[in-house]
């Protein structure tokens, strides 16, 4: 690995001779895959039982590492959103973030979600997820990861986060700000990123980090908690983002993180002033944990006066509300902007709609949640604030069209389902050719000729997508840009 001699040198000072060789020598070994079981889907337990893992991350309990030859990015539960392939140490921030169901959540640097499908997963569809992120090239893995996992309480924006916190001030529960960072830490995997290293571009990152923060720390509900992550070794984006953080908002203090299997605790040599309680902070190095390099920080608010939550609109009022949506991913602009569209109609559920939704039993629930985007429908997490202004990438779960007299289910709508949610399902078994063929969006005979309209296809009864049976033959309705080729 060639590294910059700037980089090289000040890694030598910050860690010492015999530990910066130690560091050099994890660039010869890697720790194999890893994954974090999808709780929304399934019970890790059970996963474990399936696949033979190699053993739990040990600061994420639904982390696992995996040393059998099958590519898991190949196999038909990574398109059933069983689970996501994610690095370990990224695993970090969401579990340490206390996210509770029902909690109001913001993940503010959200994209391509590794992140902000944890939290989900922890708000178990109870709450409001907020997942945003100012890129919009990125939101489009961001959106599909969600649909993936099968997500149905958050709403996805492209904003930047001063506009954000002008409209959400002391709202969220819980935040997290998995900062853009000059990535040393994950030098190892993506050795491209050393090319972009400069000390420059460490001062740049800090800047915006505290930026950031303090936009975060604005929409931080008094006695909330805000996690602030990077995958950076430098100490001006770590240690001294946390310190000029906690200077400039005495209301907010380091809470303590689990020490574990190598995890390090902050640095106080490392601040400009020596701040001890910065050993409350967690360092991830990959010649200590089984992981890339992280850098981690639990801030809470102190309690106060609850401020007055302007944003809640009455659930009445969603279907007047004024809802801006990009009309679908392909039509986010090159420039970064999302296209905003037609406004919300009246919510009046058309009988095509009705019919096929009757079939899901949360319907009755869900029938004073919908908007409509032209002919799109979505469901809006409950208690949703509203959006006006914004640019939205997408609001709540996408159920699907209404065209003339028909309804077509969405492919998150599948994802978000289980099989005994719709009346009409097939199930088959991982290895099947029919899951392969399905999932290469092919037509798929089965047996059940009994069967007749939109089915529901699933690989080991985890819904992959929709079908749409007749005689025994089922024509392929899974979303042909998430098609495996
Ligand atoms: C480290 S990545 C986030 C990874 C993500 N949390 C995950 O786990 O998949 C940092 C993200 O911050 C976004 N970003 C950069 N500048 C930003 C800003 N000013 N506000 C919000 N997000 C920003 C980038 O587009 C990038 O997606």
């Amino acid at each position: 690995m060639n590294l910059p001699e700037d980089y090289q040198n000040k890694m030598q000072k910050m860690l010492g001779g015999d530990e910066y060789l130690q560091y050099l020598d994890s660039f010869n070994y890697s720790y194999g895959q890893t994954l974090r079981v999808n709780q929304l889907k399934k019970e890790p337990a059970d996963f474990i039982r399936r696949f033979l893992l190699d053993g739990q991350v040990s600061w994420c309990s639904t982390g696992f590492y995996y040393e059998g030859e099958q590519k898991l990015s190949a196999h038909p539960y990574y398109y059933a959103g069983v689970y996501y392939l994610q690095e370990p140490s990224a695993m970090a921030p969401a579990a340490f973030l206390p996210v509770e169901p029902g909690d109001k959540v913001l993940d503010l640097c959200a994209a391509p979600g590794g992140k902000s499908t944890a939290l989900a997963a922890k708000l178990q569809g109870e709450g409001f997820l907020l997942s945003n992120d100012i890129s919009a090239s990125r939101c489009k893995p961001l959106l599909k990861n969600m649909e993936m996992a099968g997500v149905k309480n958050s709403v996805i924006t492209c904003e930047s986060p001063e506009k954000l916190a002008g409209r959400f001030a002391g709202y969220f529960d819980k935040i997290l700000v998995d900062a853009p960072c000059s990535g040393e830490g994950m030098f190892r995997r993506e050795p491209s990123m050393v090319k972009s290293w400069s000390p420059e571009e460490v001062e740049r990152y800090a800047k915006l980090q505290r930026e950031i923060l303090t936009s975060a720390a604005q929409m931080m509900k008094p006695g909330g908690y805000l996690l602030y992550s990077t995958c950076t070794f430098a100490k001006e984006e770590d240690e001294q983002t946390v310190e000029y953080f906690l200077e400039q908002h005495r209301d907010f203090s380091l809470q303590e993180l689990p020490l574990c299997d190598g995890i390090e605790e902050g640095k106080p040599e490392w601040t400009i002033r020596g701040r001890e309680d910065v050993k409350n902070c967690r360092r991830f190095l990959p010649h200590k944990v089984k992981g890339e390099g992280h850098f981690a920080a639990l801030f809470r608010k102190a309690d106060g006066v609850e401020s007055v939550d302007k944003q809640c609109i009455k659930e009445d009022d969603i279907s007047k509300s004024v809802h801006k949506e990009t009309k679908d991913k392909e039509k986010m602009c090159k420039d970064g902007k999302t296209q905003n569209t037609s406004k919300v109609k009246n919510v009046k559920i058309p009988e095509a709609m009705d019919e096929f939704m009757r079939e899901i039993p949360e319907w009755e629930q869900w029938k004073n949640r919908i908007i409509f985007i032209k002919e799109r429908a979505f469901l809006l997490p409950e208690n949703c604030p509203d959006f006006k202004g914004l640019r939205v990438v997408r609001s709540g779960l996408y159920l699907g069209d209404c065209l003339k007299k028909r309804f077509e289910p969405s492919q998150a709508l599948a994802m978000a389902l289980k099989p005994e949610e719709y009346k009409r399902s097939v199930s088959f078994k991982a290895e099947d050719i029919c899951v392969e063929k399905y999932l290469r969006g092919e037509t798929v005979d089965i047996e059940d000729a009994g069967l007749d309209g939109w089915t529901l296809f699933c690989v080991d009864e985890f819904p992959l997508g929709w079908g749409k049976c007749n005689r025994g033959r089922l024509k392929n309705k899974y979303n042909p840009n998430w098609r495996k080729l």
